[in-house]
């Protein structure tokens, strides 16, 4: 059966123009929600705390901050955009205090409800919308007429209209016009998760890197290194984007397809494969998101080295360079679109 997925047409805006919306953190995703939503008509605030950096980013673009308890009271829709790490202590000090019967409460990532960092009443909507794309593409998408899709899923529905609202608030970031999906908190954080690690964020980097690093080993100039496996990986997937990979090995020569049918086993391995069910299996049985939480509370060690190590890589330094001569290459990622 094909998932059920809601355009344009299936969602109303009133449903959000009639609410109170609090967004509690403005950064990728909180900037996109809150601009987008007030461009379609909702009354908009932002809650951050005092002396947060992205207070002045969201003075700049005419929205009203005050603190994320002041936010909640006054709402009556409380999306919850700040990280991950950081929204069980948000929500214990500043918004369930200020939970009334009939808000609701909005995701755009299960993490905290899947894995029991947040528990909110009876009596309150419990809806998520994950787009499926960072928030400044959310954002730049919704600029440019377009949209990311997005999953929707209510988890508790008090008012008995919680997946309508769901979906209002999709049509309000753009999300209904590239379709939204219906599924649950589970289902989304578990491939979310498993996606960003095995194949979006960690498969692919690593996949950059390790490209990178075989050519100039082998004494390959590092420019030209950077071109083949980093530059051209956006144009190779803009193929795949628009017409699947049937299309990227159309457009391609039949010499790379060859090579990609007979060596693209060889790296991507049945052994790749059981480490991804590896990595999914410890998503399903939580310990991947007590690892996380452990190393927060811990000060974040091991990222912060990891993160440097990444920062470090020669590829960063070529890339850089690269880009800075491609001006239409290099675009800023702003706070607008
Ligand atoms: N990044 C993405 O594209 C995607 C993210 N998501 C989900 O969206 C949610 C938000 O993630 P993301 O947009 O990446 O977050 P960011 O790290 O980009 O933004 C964090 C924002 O929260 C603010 N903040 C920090 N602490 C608090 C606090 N105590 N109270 C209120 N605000 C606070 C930060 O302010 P300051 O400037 O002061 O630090 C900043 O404005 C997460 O659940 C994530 O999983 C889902 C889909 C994609
Ligand atoms: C792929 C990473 C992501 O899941 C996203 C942009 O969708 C995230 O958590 O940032
Ligand atoms: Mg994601
Ligand atoms: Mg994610």
């Amino acid at each position: 059966m094909p998932a059920e997925t809601f355009y344009d047409d299936d969602a109303d805006l009133g449903l959000i123009q009639a609410r109170k919306v609090a967004v509690v953190g403005y950064g990728s995703q909180g900037h996109a929600h809150a601009l987008s939503l007030r461009d379609s008509g909702v009354d908009v605030r932002i809650g951050l705390p005092e002396g947060s950096k992205s207070r002045a980013k969201a003075e700049e673009e005419g929205l009203r901050v005050v603190t994320p308890a002041e936010a909640a009271a006054e709402a009556d829709l409380i999306s919850i955009q700040a990280p991950d790490t950081v929204q069980r202590t948000v929500y214990a000090n500043d918004i369930e205090p200020n939970l009334k019967p009939g808000d609701a409460l909005f995701f755009s990532h299960g993490f905290n409800v899947r894995y029991g960092y947040i528990t909110p009443p009876q009596g309150v909507d419990l809806v998520l919308v994950a787009p499926k794309g960072p928030g400044h593409l959310v954002r730049r998408q919704f600029v440019d007429g377009k949209g990311v899709p997005n999953l929707v899923a209510v988890e508790q529905d008090a008012s008995g209209n919680a997946l309508a609202l769901g979906l209002a608030y999709s049509k309000g970031i753009g999300g209904t016009r590239a379709g939204t999906i219906k599924t649950t908190f589970t289902e989304e954080t578990e491939t979310d998760l498993f996606g960003e690690q095995a194949v979006l964020c960690g498969g692919t980097s690593h996949l950059i890197q390790a490209g990178f690093e075989t050519l100039v080993e082998a004494g390959y100039q590092p420019e030209i290194a950077y071109f083949e496996v980093l530059h051209e990986l956006k144009l190779i997937v803009d193929l795949i984007y628009e017409g699947g990979i049937a299309r990227q090995r159309y457009s391609c020569s039949d010499t790379a397809e060859y090579g990609d049918l007979t060596r693209g086993p060889r790296v991507v391995t049945e052994q790749t494969k059981a480490e991804m069910k590896k990595i999914l299996g410890e998503i399903q049985d939580g310990s991947f998101a007590k690892e996380w939480v452990a190393e927060d509370e811990n000060g974040r060690p091991n990222f912060t080295a990891l993160r440097t190590r990444g920062q470090e890589h020669p590829i960063e330094e070529v890339g850089s360079r690269l880009r800075g001569l491609m001006s239409w290459v290099d675009r800023p990622i702003t706070e607008t679109a």
